[in-house]
């Protein structure tokens, strides 16, 4: 009696869902229907009434990878996908990229970015309007070319730290990405943090894992879109683990703060880490200054097309202002009221540590499975240490970074063919007409820029899959179009530590390429690349090390 009574209540709200959903679905058509037209023009998968191609992103991160591939090749570098009721467009082609990256219009992140708030808040990644606008403003200085270079020593310091614990695993087959988010990390609380790696109590590798498992977590709520409504969210376990997660990371950021706010106040100036004697520089208040910024004769800056430029380019006017770092800088805004609060300043911090330590490692850990698997171009790697090194073990300098060109393109090379940031998205508020074809992107819809598949256009590259360093040779970038290689996107948006993550790398990779001689055991067809919002290889970054035996 009572189960027929059940069956009864279900198949009563079955008959009324139906109708509500059939209702709903006209109402919905009959008032998106401007981008239910614009989007037609578009090619894309055939999708289901309700959930369109919701489907495609079922399977695991690696299978995800392959059909957004799979989707790329067969639309040719411009297509759309509906998720549901979200129309979603992908552009690759550098005529589109440039207009949409370049605009001060479309600077709105995608709502898919709205996941990061409980860990962010308004931090700058995922800001608009006037906060951005204001916080960019604030922010972008402390990143100038002057102050990054008063943290050579550190970098120097951390590099070799790392060496030593990568001498532990002489001979054996490892993951170094875990050794190079640790230091990724431990390398961001010193510098622009300006804080000692001790104050987190713990190592960064904990803190790097942390952020590992809260990715994970995201993406999955990005792209599983039956998971995006907060109740339904907050009833899977999800939710419990996102907030011993976001425990972990904000007590980092809490006790950064503190220590940093606390030295602040005593007057105190600069890092709180100790740098060892054989390092220090002794006049680091005019560190290299008179060296002209041209690492790559002029046709890419520090990652970027020299016909971009951005308010990291240039000469900032700092002029006779304080130069503070990143940190001191929000803290003294902070004190005087006016720009940001403490609460504002707590979650640039959180934003920098992720945006700053992940990519960062992502980086590296590609360019020495590359370096791994391309042993010829490994050589020319060594040679050029030699060259400018000989047998010393002395620290880098800046104007060695300078000297390191082959090793640049190497590292530009590795952004290119495996960028950390696979994809770009932005909330589009008005139409806008593209350049590559009669196509116009509807208001309301979500742009994704997929770097990956742009980086990898084979009307841009010649055998646009294989690794070729020369790919960066002057000659070669200057023909291409500014908009075809964006590993740090690019424009107003662009990536706010772009110089510091260049700078960073070729201190730590010329330490490690000192020091070792890597080896792989697999191609780089074998790699298992993840849809996450940082690219990664599922199998892990498995590289051998041999010492490497100086020349004499
Ligand atoms: C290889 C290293 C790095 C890569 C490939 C990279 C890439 C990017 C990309 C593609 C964006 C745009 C994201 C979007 O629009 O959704 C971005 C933004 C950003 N990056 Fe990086 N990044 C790197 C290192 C860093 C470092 C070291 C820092 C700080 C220390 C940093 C801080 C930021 C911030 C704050 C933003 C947001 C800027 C804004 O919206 O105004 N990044 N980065």
């Amino acid at each position: 009696m009572t189960l027929g009574m059940g069956m009864a209540a279900t198949t009563y709200f079955i008959f009324l869902l139906v109708p509500v959903l059939i209702l709903w679905y006209i109402y919905w058509r009959i008032k998106h229907q401007h981008m239910i037209d614009l989007a037609e023009q578009f090619p894309g998968p055939k999708g289901y009434p309700l959930i369109g191609n919701a489907l495609l992103t079922v399977g695991s991160p690696h299978e995800m990878f392959k059909t957004a591939l799979y989707l790329a090749s067969e639309y040719h570098n411009i297509g759309r996908a509906w998720l549901g009721p979200r129309l979603v467009i992908g552009l690759a082609d550098p005529r589109d990229v440039e207009i949409i990256l370049s605009s001060h219009e479309h600077i709105e992140k995608a709502v898919e970015y709205k996941f990061f708030k409980p860990w962010f808040g308004n931090g700058l990644l995922i800001s608009s309007g006037t906060t951005w606008k204001a916080h960019r403003k604030l922010i972008a200085p402390t990143f100038h070319l002057n102050i990054l270079k008063g943290f050579i020593d550190l970098f120097n310091a951390n590099s070799r730290e790392v060496v030593k614990k990568l001498r532990q695993e002489n001979g054996k087959t490892f993951d170094c990405h875990d050794h190079l988010s640790e230091a990724t990390v431990e390398i961001l609380l010193e510098t622009v943090m300006g804080v000692s790696k001790k104050t987190q109590g713990k190592s960064g590798y904990d803190y790097a894992m942390a952020v590992m498992k809260m990715c994970a977590i995201l993406h999955i709520r990005q792209v599983k879109i039956w998971l995006r409504p907060d109740w339904i969210f907050k009833f899977t376990t999800y939710q419990e683990t996102q907030k011993k997660l976001l425990a972990m990371i904000h007590s980092l950021t809490e006790k950064v703060f503190e220590k940093k706010r606390k030295a602040f106040e005593d007057g105190i100036r600069g890092s709180l880490a100790n740098v060892p004697e054989d390092i220090l520089r002794k006049d680091v208040s005019v560190p290299d200054e008179n060296i002209i910024e041209n690492p790559l004769d002029g046709t890419m800056m520090f990652g970027q097309s020299v016909g971009i430029k951005d308010d990291l380019d240039g000469d900032v006017n700092v002029g006779d202002k304080k130069r503070y770092p990143f940190l001191e800088t929000l803290i003294e805004a902070a004190k005087s009221g006016t720009q940001l609060t403490e609460e504002e300043v707590k979650n640039q911090v959180s934003t920098i540590m992720f945006e700053g330590h992940d990519t960062t490692a992502a980086a590296s850990s590609f360019f020495l499975c590359l370096m791994g698997a391309h042993p010829d171009v490994q050589e020319k790697v060594h040679q050029e240490m030699y060259a400018i090194f000989g047998n010393s073990d002395r620290p880098v300098t800046y104007s060695d970074t300078l000297e390191m060109k082959y090793l640049e393109r190497c590292l530009l090379e590795t952004l290119r063919l495996y960028p950390p940031v696979p994809l770009i998205a932005r909330k589009i508020n008005q139409d806008v007409k593209l350049a590559s074809g009669n196509y116009t992107v509807p208001a309301g819809c979500t742009v994704i820029i997929g770097t990956y598949v742009l980086h990898r256009n084979p009307d841009i590259y010649t055998n646009p899959d294989e690794f070729n360093p020369d790919n960066f040779l002057p000659e070669r970038c200057i023909k291409r179009p500014y908009y075809a290689f964006i590993p740090f996107s690019a424009g107003p948006r662009g990536c706010v530590g772009r110089k510091y993550a260049i700078l960073k790398l070729k201190v730590l990779l010329a330490t490690i390429m000192r020091n070792f001689v890597v080896k792989s055991d697999a191609s780089e067809s074998e790699y298992k690349l993840q849809a996450d919002i940082i690219l990664k290889r599922q199998e892990g970054f498995k590289i051998r090390l041999e010492p490497k035996h100086l020349i004499s």
